[in-house]
């Protein structure tokens, strides 16, 4: 059998994709993915048990970084999610937008029809959000603007059943910091403080991954057939007239390794994530020949961006003993003992989701006037190391942060014990805080290091590789012990536990923050949107340069990073990938 579409990876953007382009029953789809399908599985679904995945095998890829050579040689875990909804089945559901400057700024690295207007439109077009109660909405300071979000997609968000009192103070105390309540961080500019919602169904209470949402409802579609435990080993190609086209993909399942083919005007997808797409076009020849040659891969498309131009966002935490051990909050993943009786009556710990939010400029983070400190802090990095498109990328951030009104920093409040340093007392409860570098300038890459595909690729984030990602992690540290002691969070906190205050000089937070920081797992860049001639990988309608018809669409094709976790980006991406491959849009 020959297909229109292979789309390999069934996780956020491939069954998103699966979805629309199967819509037309004309057309036949596959969707090849590694790992299983677990709609069944109460570790996947109870959102309560958010974080308790990590590390499951049969769930996480559980890829690791190569040691950081700016990070004090540390080596860091990469968590990525694996099975038929890919991260979505182990990420922590928050749900936001970035501002629409972020998404314009991309389009304007070279990426006509990308700008925010018509993106937002897509991620509306994805989702459906549940309305909480007027008396729910008040209690917990949850406010919105109705016509900022989706109303008839398949991805359900709302409110999490559960707001812990522990996060009570999150708005007026970071009022206190010159941080502003936004009234509804979806509008297009999301910078200030504000109750997010997360991707759960209000309904059923359970987690709605892009399994539950873009998959089986639409399961019984006799033109789509979803493979799982199926991992493809790379792309065949052939070459004519100067183009590559892949016939099809090579992939193994049950131990037998098998040939899929597409038609003649068939196309044959990537959407396996910012870590295996760039390792399955290097597989497949596509990429530096630097790194393909060494390793005896015919060259079939010199593309020295594949892989390259990598950013990804680091994040640390900070933890504190609540002064009131009646507040419900959580002992790190260890929910179910505390609460899973609660999840029967859908109340309780069991339906938490992180809900309070914040992106903060850098002049509230570092307690100055941006522009003086911002040129000082930008006129450190040696731009001759750069290339030319690197320097544009890094000027591009530049700018967002001189006009304000980026969010550098993203603080989040959590209520539960969420750090690594020391372990919990049983009995004791805690609130943290983590603090997400949003636009780090420090940037690296993935790339392959043996021609057998279950040999994870080396990722090197490059983290701290810029002296200013340094200054702005220190900052954000010491502004979070500022939130601790503001507001109602005074009365509520009582000992920071990790770090701890013997943890004071810049010298001694570096040390905290390498050691037990690590990725928000945003990665972006393996594959860019970009010109050819600027490092890109794959041109405005998301096709491979050089080739006829292979296409990415996941995290790797961002060129840069955005000010908000991707879930709701991804997905409206991903509408629009759908779009432009069935040529009801042109970009
Ligand atoms: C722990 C964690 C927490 C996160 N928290 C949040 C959050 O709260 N909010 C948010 O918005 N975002 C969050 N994210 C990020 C978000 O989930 C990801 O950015 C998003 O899922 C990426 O989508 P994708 O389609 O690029 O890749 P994925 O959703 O990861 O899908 C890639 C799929 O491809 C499959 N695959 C890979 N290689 C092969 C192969 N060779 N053959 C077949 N299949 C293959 C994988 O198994 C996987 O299913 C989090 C991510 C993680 C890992």
């Amino acid at each position: 059998k020959e297909w229109d579409y292979i789309i390999v990876g069934g996780g956020i953007s491939g069954l998103t994709l699966a979805n629309r382009l199967s819509e037309d029953s004309s057309k036949t789809v596959l969707v090849l993915e590694a790992g299983g399908f677990h709609s069944d599985d109460p570790q996947v679904a109870i959102p309560g048990f958010l974080g308790s995945t990590l590390g499951n095998t049969t769930l996480d890829w559980g890829f690791t970084t190569v040691a950081q050579k700016y990070s004090n040689g540390t080596t860091y875990a990469f968590d990525r999610g694996k099975g038929l909804g890919g991260s979505s089945l182990i990420n922590f559901l928050a749900w936001e937008r970035p501002s629409m400057a972020e998404i314009d700024a991309i389009a304007g690295l070279g990426n006509p029809g990308w700008e925010a207007s018509e993106l937002f439109k897509y991620m509306m077009k994805a989702e459906k959000f549940t309305y909480p109660s007027q008396t729910y909405a008040k209690a917990n300071d949850l406010t919105y603007i109705a016509s900022d979000h989706g109303e008839s997609g398949p991805l359900l968000n709302s409110y999490p059943a559960f707001i812990s009192a522990a996060q009570g103070p999150w708005i007026e105390a970071m009022n206190a910091l010159g941080v502003p309540h936004n009234q509804d961080a979806f509008s297009g500019n999301n910078l200030g403080v504000w109750m997010a919602p997360a991707t759960i169904n209000a309904e059923t209470q359970t987690r709605w991954d892009a399994a539950s949402a873009f998959y089986t409802p639409i399961s019984t579609r006799t033109n789509l057939v979803v493979e799982t435990d199926a991992e493809v080993l790379q792309l065949i190609t052939s070459s004519a007239g100067g183009n590559v086209s892949a016939t099809g993909v090579l992939y193994t399942k049950n131990g037998t390794t098998i040939t899929a083919n597409v038609n003649s005007g068939g196309e044959v997808i990537l959407s396996a994530g910012a870590v295996k797409t760039p390792q399955l076009l290097e597989l497949s020849g596509i990429g530096d020949p630097r790194i393909l040659q060494p390793l005896g891969i015919d060259v079939t498309v010199s593309l020295p961006g594949v892989g390259n131009g990598v950013i990804d966002q680091f994040f640390f935490a900070v933890s504190y003993e609540l002064n009131n051990n009646s507040i419900f909050s959580s002992l790190r993943f260890m929910l179910i003992p505390l609460s899973l009786s609660s999840y029967a009556t859908k109340t309780g710990i069991c339906t938490v989701g992180v809900s309070a939010f914040s992106l903060v400029n850098l002049s509230t983070i570092l307690g100055c006037e941006t522009d003086n400190l911002v040129a000082e802090q930008a006129l450190k990095i040696d731009f001759g190391d750069y290339t030319e498109t690197e320097k544009e990328r890094m000027n591009t951030i530049i700018d967002g942060i001189h006009s304000g009104d980026v969010g550098q920093v993203e603080v989040l409040g959590f209520p539960g014990f969420f750090t690594s340093k020391s372990e919990p007392t049983d009995g004791q409860k805690y609130l943290t805080f983590t603090g997400d570098l949003q636009f780090p300038f420090s940037f690296g890459s993935i790339h392959i290091t043996s021609t057998n595909s279950s040999v994870q690729p080396a990722i090197d984030p490059g983290y701290f590789k810029e002296d200013f990602d340094v200054t702005v992690a220190i900052a954000t540290l010491k502004f979070i012990r500022q939130i601790a002691t503001t507001g109602g969070f005074k009365e509520m906190l009582g000992a920071e536990l990790d770090p701890g205050m013997d943890t004071q000089t810049d010298a001694e937070i570096l040390e905290y923050i390498q050691t037990y920081g690590g990725t928000e797992y945003h990665t972006v860049g393996s594959a860019s949107m970009l010109p050819q001639d600027k490092g890109g990988v794959v041109s405005p309608q998301l096709l491979v340069y050089g080739t006829r018809n292979i296409r990415v669409v996941d995290m790797s094709i961002l060129p840069l990073q955005i000010s908000a976790h991707p879930m709701s980006t991804l997905y409206g991406v991903s509408e629009k990938a759908a779009d432009i491959i069935m040529g009801v849009v042109t970009v």
